[in-house]
């Protein structure tokens, strides 16, 4: 059956190149149709949010994006625009000379990029510098004319592909452009929507140029963007019993406030019961504030047995440390053989003592616990987070979620999703204690592991955006519980939030 292009599926540079070849194939479209087709996208996109603009500079590269630009440059002046063109070489080759002659062709002049040149001045400027032939950080003129472009305070419009973002993995490798709107082509592309995208993309459209429905068939996406989805429906006649039991383990002298936060999170994403092993100081202050959770002090395993055997989720790590009394702990929670979360100090325990799950088991580092997990730097996960999740998922056999912005689920079968949502307020402390909440009490209430990654990972970024309606700086992870709620529950309070 044919597959729809869906905006929601993502795809790798060589699954791109895959359709580029498949949608050439088809009868009647050639390379300068399809270019002609892309510019003519871009310049709809520039006119529906830039009504006003004039004069345009135009941005080439030396391949097919810069080929777009020239034929972008050509509709635009067609359509009464002033164009000025600026090309990093002297020649193009292929689609992209064609288009270039047909530029000149029209009385078009190409100013090519000299090294002490200054920005041409321009209500806008358009970027079809690299597109997804980008192989390397730009250097030289290339580098420079991104941040003259940059700095100079006017709108930005990418084709395709911010240029510097790598479009496979959301890495920059050097100079990168900062668009307001990016207007990509054909199909969705992974690196767009992860790592360093977000300050880069702006707002994302896709113009799939009527390339047919039967053209994406054969290729299957690499990735998908998360949908925004509420908690399963639970019956009438459910009781606390049905829902499920999370332990949260974790606490060690002074770290009270991650257990609680994942408690409370675990509460709020509807597990039926809730206990918290901690340090024996900090029973009475959880009781006092939180009374719904079920909180104990323990001193060590033997304390903690009776615990584990009445449990039916483990959330392990929040403020759990690494010493003597966390290694402890973490060794009986896993040798109990029960579906589990594990984060923080629970991830760090792994790295040094590493093992695979046979249990439903969930990891969620950010990027410095993957890097130890894998044992490699953070600025190598970061390179290339898609393989940094796929790696974890593979190895510890379990779902792994890589934090940061545009968070990304995987399992060991090699599916991955995307979030799309969250923003930089959650970068605070005791956020990634609320997600460990969550995720464990989707577990305890029957997701599977891939279920609740997913679930999980969506609610607790989009109740982060809800939350940061009121601003970013200063949000606080309990901020985040009554959105929570709402949002797993589908209940709006009058803001729609976008899917
Ligand atoms: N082929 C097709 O079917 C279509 C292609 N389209 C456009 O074509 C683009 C892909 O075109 P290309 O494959 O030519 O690739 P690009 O135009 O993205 O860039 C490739 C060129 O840049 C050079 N290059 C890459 N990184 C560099 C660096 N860091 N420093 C200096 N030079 C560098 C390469 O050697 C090559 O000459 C797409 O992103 C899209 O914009 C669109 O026109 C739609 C249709
Ligand atoms: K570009």
């Amino acid at each position: 059956m044919p597959m729809h292009p869906d905006s929601h599926d993502l795809h790798t540079v060589e699954r791109l190149r895959q359709l580029e070849r498949a949608a050439l194939a088809v009868p009647g479209m050639t390379g300068q149709e399809l270019m002609r087709r892309a510019a003519n996208a871009a310049l709809n996109s520039l006119r529906r949010h830039w009504p006003e603009v004039r004069n345009i500079v135009i941005h080439c590269g030396p391949g097919n994006n810069g080929g777009d630009g020239f034929l972008l440059g050509v509709l635009a002046r067609e359509a009464g625009l002033q164009v000025e063109l600026t090309a990093l070489t002297g020649a193009s080759q292929g689609d992209a000379a064609v288009a270039r002659q047909a530029w000149v062709a029209g009385g078009g002049c190409v100013q090519v990029v000299d090294d002490d040149d200054t920005l041409p001045t321009a209500e806008l400027h358009v970027d079809a510098l690299y597109g997804i032939g980008l192989h390397r950080a730009p250097e030289g003129k290339a580098a420079r004319l991104i941040e003259q472009i940059n700095g100079s305070g006017q709108p930005v419009v990418a084709l395709d592909v911010p240029s510097g973002l790598d479009a496979d993995t959301g890495h920059c490798a050097g100079a990168a452009i900062r668009a307001d709107v990016t207007v990509t082509f054909i199909a969705g592309k992974r690196g767009l929507h992860t790592g360093r995208a977000a300050d880069h993309v702006g707002v994302l459209e896709l113009a799939t140029l009527g390339v047919p429905d039967s053209v994406y068939a054969d290729v299957a996406p690499d990735a998908r963007l998360l949908r925004a989805e509420i908690l399963p429906r639970r019956p009438r006649y459910a009781n606390k019993g049905d829902n499920g039991h999370v332990l949260v383990i974790g606490g060690e002298h002074g770290m009270a406030g991650a257990a609680r936060l994942a408690g409370e999170a675990a509460l709020r994403g509807g597990a039926g019961l809730v206990s918290v092993a901690t340090r024996a100081e900090h029973v009475f202050a959880l009781n006092a504030t939180r009374p719904e959770l079920m909180v104990r002090g323990v001193d060590g395993p033997q304390a903690l047995a009776p615990m584990l055997e009445r449990a039916s989720v483990l959330a392990v790590g929040p403020g759990l440390g690494q010493a003597e009394w966390g290694r402890a702990l973490w060794l009986a929670a896993l040798d109990a053989n029960k579906p589990l979360v594990l984060d923080a100090d629970g991830l760090n325990l792994l790295a040094r003592q590493p093992r695979r799950f046979s249990v439903p088991a969930i990891l969620t580092p950010h990027p410095g616990e993957a890097a130890r997990l894998l044992g490699v730097s953070t600025s190598e996960v970061e390179r290339d987070r898609f393989a940094a999740v796929r790696e974890l998922s593979r190895r510890f056999g379990a779902v792994a979620i890589l934090k940061g912005s545009g968070s990304l689920i995987a399992d060991p079968d090699g599916r991955l999703d995307v979030c799309p949502w969250g923003n930089p307020g959650m970068a605070s402390g005791g956020m990634g204690d609320l997600l460990t909440g969550i995720v464990a009490a989707l577990l305890a209430q029957g997701c599977s592991a891939w279920q609740a990654g997913c679930l999980g990972v969506g609610l607790h970024a989009r109740a982060g955006d809800r939350a940061a309606q009121h601003g970013e700086r200063g949000l606080l992870a309990s901020d985040l519980l009554a959105p929570l709620r709402a949002l797993g529950n589908g209940v709006h309070d009058g803001e729609r939030d976008h899917d």
